[in-house]
């Protein structure tokens, strides 16, 4: 057990390429936190398997969907006040996804730029608070890609894997670059939430010393 506390009202949100495993680590997080969970939708989401199939004809239907469900979830958050595991960031969304499919061709210039307008507006608004931990899940390209085998997604599957090669390639690069919040790199093959849960309290304590660094950096500065 950890003896490192969390603020009820964190917002901590897990980055990583599709399969690495954030979801899991979202629901493990959550349950040890007993902090709320907020997921980006998957199932019922009515663009997803067009997409697969059709890129350059969905991008933008995408992109504007993933972007109105986050919306409503930062919204959430923010009512609630925090006290939140968030699975994935918004800046993927903008800074890979529709990057990647912007630069590759699948989604016009024009669409791009339009997006990217409404994502800027939208994070103007009070609803969207950093982060206070972003925690980033690194991988071997592999292993990940054994995941999105295994979970067994059929239109990831069926998805040539050079997608995932260039996704987790952009992924490598982004994290690098990234400075809207704290972040915490964690090795997925450091943990496992299925068959030895303690092994994610090395996560929290690192978290946990994260946020009251910054907290406390914020106290001073402001
Ligand atoms: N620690 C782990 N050990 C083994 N398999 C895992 C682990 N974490 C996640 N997985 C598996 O990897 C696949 C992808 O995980 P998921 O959490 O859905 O990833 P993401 O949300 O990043 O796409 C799932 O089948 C999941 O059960
Ligand atoms: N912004 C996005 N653009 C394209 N595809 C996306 C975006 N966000 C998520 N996705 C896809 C990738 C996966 O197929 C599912 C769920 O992602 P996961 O990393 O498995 O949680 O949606």
């Amino acid at each position: 057990m950890t003896n490192k506390v969390i603020p009820s009202n964190a917002i901590i949100t897990i980055a990583g390429t599709v399969g690495v495993g954030k979801s899991s680590l979202t629901h493990a997080l959550s349950e040890r936190l007993n902090f709320k969970t907020s997921f980006e939708k998957v199932d019922n989401n009515p663009y997803l398997e067009k997409f697969y199939h059709d890129f350059e004809r969905w991008s933008f239907h995408l992109q504007i969907y993933f972007l109105a469900e986050r919306f409503k979830e930062q919204k959430r958050m923010f009512e609630y006040g925090g006290g939140f595991v968030q699975d994935r960031s918004i800046y993927e969304d903008v800074d890979i996804f529709a990057k990647m499919h912007e630069e590759q061709g699948t989604m016009t210039k024009e669409d791009y730029t339009t997006y990217k307008e409404l994502f800027e507006a939208m994070i103007m608004t009070p609803y969207f608070p950093k982060p206070d931990v972003l925690i980033y899940l690194e991988c071997d390209y592999n292993d990940v890609l054994q995941r999105i085998k295994n979970r067994g997604r059929q239109m990831e599957i069926e998805t040539d894997e050079t997608y995932w090669k260039k996704l987790f390639a952009r992924y490598d690069n982004w994290i690098e670059n990234f400075t809207e919040c704290p972040v915490v790199r964690v090795n997925i093959n450091d943990y496992d939430v299925y068959d030895e849960p303690e092994s994610i309290n090395h996560i929290i304590d690192k978290i946990a010393h994260v946020i009251e660094t910054h907290r406390s950096i914020d106290t001073r500065t402001h």
